[in-house]
């Protein structure tokens, strides 16, 4: 016996985050519990995995020959259900740092979300999404054993916990030990006793959401019974596409993503040339939690000859971070570090070969499918627009793909294409409108010249679109153009509705811009008569050259501020006020007033405050005491 082995117990307290989910698991998320059995059985087949990875460096691990397999075993006398594994095992250490904390950001990100939704009925598909793994074994058990031996070692533990607030870790004779791996041993509490230990019940919630586990899986029904093979561990990717039922990719995909929902494509495929691989990819069918994660990172996981290299390497570009996804390579080097692998030339060739193709499959989706699509891109279209300014090599494919919400199309759907077969006579640009929030959008006044001579608008209220948007350089030959900066070149295109077309006196017209303009000098660039606008007074444009108005808006939003242009005022001469303005001279603090109150109105249906509030203020009763014949 070994010093460590005569040492005492040790009693630890739980991290209070710990202890939190320990408490929500029993209280809140009770109702989903058949999940414990899918979080033992993934974290017993990542233990294989890590065991199988690291003996490529230093067989002596695994020199026993034993082959990886995961037991459940049942004992419905002693009301036991435990999940046994090969793997690689914890040491004091690794068992003090898992199972005490929340190591995982996930775990953290779960914990953070359930508190705005102590009671939701999306519970199940949280703690997927988030894998809130181990200590969801609390939702069956009222007292939960790991044995323990990590590989190679003459040590081995037991830890001891009834959830309730503390741990213990003891040693664990070598003689009651695994030789190497786990065993995850669960005293069902009584509300759990009958229906976990029964042969047929975990065989079924087996085979529903841990059939696509690469490690087999035998059962145990009862002590001294022989094992039952009900997993054959098979890797999925590896076997022929005609010998795969659509059940099986399903099952793969919410083991693979954690996610409950059906995949809106799998795609599944092998390369063969330069580099060989296998690839099995899906697009999730609803988003995941991380999506906007600032790290931006992909979720793929890279084998080499079913020996897990990465659990998430970062394989894909940003703009395809929503895919969930397997790679294995036989020409992947083993013998290298994690980090390395990423550095290997067969490695980019696979990185170039796995994003070609999945924007490949897209656009066949997109051309083939287009309801389908529609659904991808309602969930992820915000991210693959990240593409369009960061991959300009694949700009032009994911640009063909890309669907808008327009103004003839406001609810969204809207291709590039479709908007270009639609152009007006005379229309030379494919124009668009960003800012934040469709609706307050699809009413700024600058669109109003355009919808007067039924010319399309695409409405992009993504944050991501004002950056692509004043980058890209066109599709199909059309430029895309802001309507919100510079002029609008729409004079050459005919007004389509009657009501619209304007009744302009141009001398009167330019007589005000001149005196508005002197009026405002010190915050305007310019003032100039509109082609844009048909019912409202007047609006601000960026002018030609800088940033447009919106991206200089997004900018603030993120902190960024850049050095603001001063904007260009346009105003609509067939406008009532602004005639009403013209014909009367002569009382010069009304025409101030007036100007004054026009550029503060234009800035508020921008979004932005007034100029300076308290003189807006001041000029607003003023001219209102007039107009109601106040006294001054
Ligand atoms: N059977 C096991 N063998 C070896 N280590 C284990 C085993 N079960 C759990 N662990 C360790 O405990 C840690 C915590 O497990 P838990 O299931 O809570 O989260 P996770 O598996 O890391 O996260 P996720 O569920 O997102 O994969 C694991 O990362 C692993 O280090």
């Amino acid at each position: 016996m070994t010093d460590e082995t005569a040492a005492p117990a040790e009693k630890h307290v739980f991290q209070a985050d710990v202890a939190r989910l320990l408490h929500l698991m029993v209280h809140s998320i009770y109702s989903e519990r058949d999940i414990f059995l899918r979080e033992l059985i993934s974290n017993a087949a990542d233990a294989c995995e890590k065991l199988r990875y690291e003996a490529n460096s230093d067989s002596a691990l695994t020199q026993d020959g034993e082959a990886f397999s995961i037991k459940v075993a049942l004992d419905p006398e002693a009301g036991t259900l435990s999940v046994i594994d090969n793997g690689v095992g914890m040491n004091r250490d690794e068992l003090n740092s898992a199972l005490g904390t929340i190591a995982n950001s996930g775990t953290r990100a779960f914990l953070e979300k359930m508190k705005v939704a102590e009671n939701s009925p999306n519970a199940a598909e949280l703690i997927g999404q988030f894998g809130i793994g181990f200590y969801s074994a609390f939702m069956v058990a009222d007292r939960v054993v790991v044995e323990t031996r990590r590989a190679g070692e003459e040590t081995a533990w037991r830890w001891t916990s009834d959830g309730k607030g503390d741990y213990e870790v003891s040693p664990l004779p070598l003689g009651e030990a695994p030789a190497r791996g786990s065993r995850v041993i669960l005293h069902l509490n009584e509300e759990s006793k009958e229906a976990y230990t029964k042969p047929y019940t975990i065989e079924r919630l087996i085979s529903e959401h841990s059939s696509a586990v690469a490690t087999p899986i035998d059962l145990v029904e009862k002590p001294g019974e022989e094992p039952r093979r009900i997993g054959e561990g098979a890797a999925l990717w590896a076997k022929n596409k005609s010998e795969i039922t659509p059940e099986q990719y399903k099952d793969f995909y919410q083991n693979l993503s954690g996610q409950f929902d059906e995949p809106a494509l799998t795609i599944h495929w092998k390369a063969e040339g330069r580099a060989e691989y296998t690839v099995l990819a899906f697009v999730p069918g609803s988003r995941p939690f991380d999506l906007f994660d600032p790290s931006r990172k992909g979720k793929a996981k890279l084998y080499s000859r079913r020996v897990l290299i990465s659990k998430d390497a970062d394989l894909l570009p940003g703009y395809l971070r929503f895919m969930r996804l397997v790679v294995d390579s036989p020409d992947l080097p083993l013998n290298v570090s994690r980090e390395l692998v990423q550095q290997n030339a067969v490695y980019a060739a696979i990185k170039k070969g796995v994003a070609n193709r999945l924007l490949q499959e897209l656009t066949k989706l997109a051309e083939n499918e287009p309801d389908k699509f529609d659904e991808v891109w309602k969930h992820f279209g915000a991210v693959l627009k990240e593409g369009l300014y960061e991959d300009p090599e694949r700009r032009d494919a994911l640009l063909k793909m890309a669907r808008f919400a327009t103004t003839e199309k406001p609810e969204g759907g809207r291709s590039l294409t479709d908007y270009v077969a639609n152009l007006r006579p005379n229309q030379t640009a494919i124009y668009y409108i960003a800012g934040d929030g469709a609706e307050r959008i699809a009413a700024s006044p600058q669109l109003e010249g355009f919808r007067a001579r039924g010319v399309e608008v695409l409405l992009l209220s993504d944050p991501v679109d004002a950056f692509w948007a004043s980058s890209a350089t066109g599709f199909d030959g059309k430029p895309f153009k802001s309507i919100t900066q510079g002029s609008a070149d729409i004079k050459d295109i005919e007004v389509t509705d009657e009501s619209q077309k304007k009744d302009e006196n141009p001398e009167a017209s330019a007589k005000f811009v001149a005196a508005a303009k002197g009026v405002l000098e010190s915050v305007v660039e310019d003032v100039r008569v509109s082609d844009r606008l048909s019912t409202s007074p007047a609006c601000l444009i960026a002018p030609e050259f800088g940033l447009d108005l919106r991206l200089q808006q997004i900018l603030a939003s993120h902190g960024q501020a850049p050095d603001k242009a001063k904007p260009v005022l346009e105003i609509n001469p067939a406008h009532p006020l602004v005639k009403a303005l013209e014909a009367r001279t002569g009382d010069q603090a009304l025409f101030e007033d007036a100007v004054w109150l026009l550029f503060d109105e234009a800035r508020l249906m921008d979004g932005e405050q007034p100029h300076d509030s308290s003189a807006f203020a001041a000029r607003l009763i003023r001219v209102l005491g007039k107009a109601a014949g106040a006294q001054s």
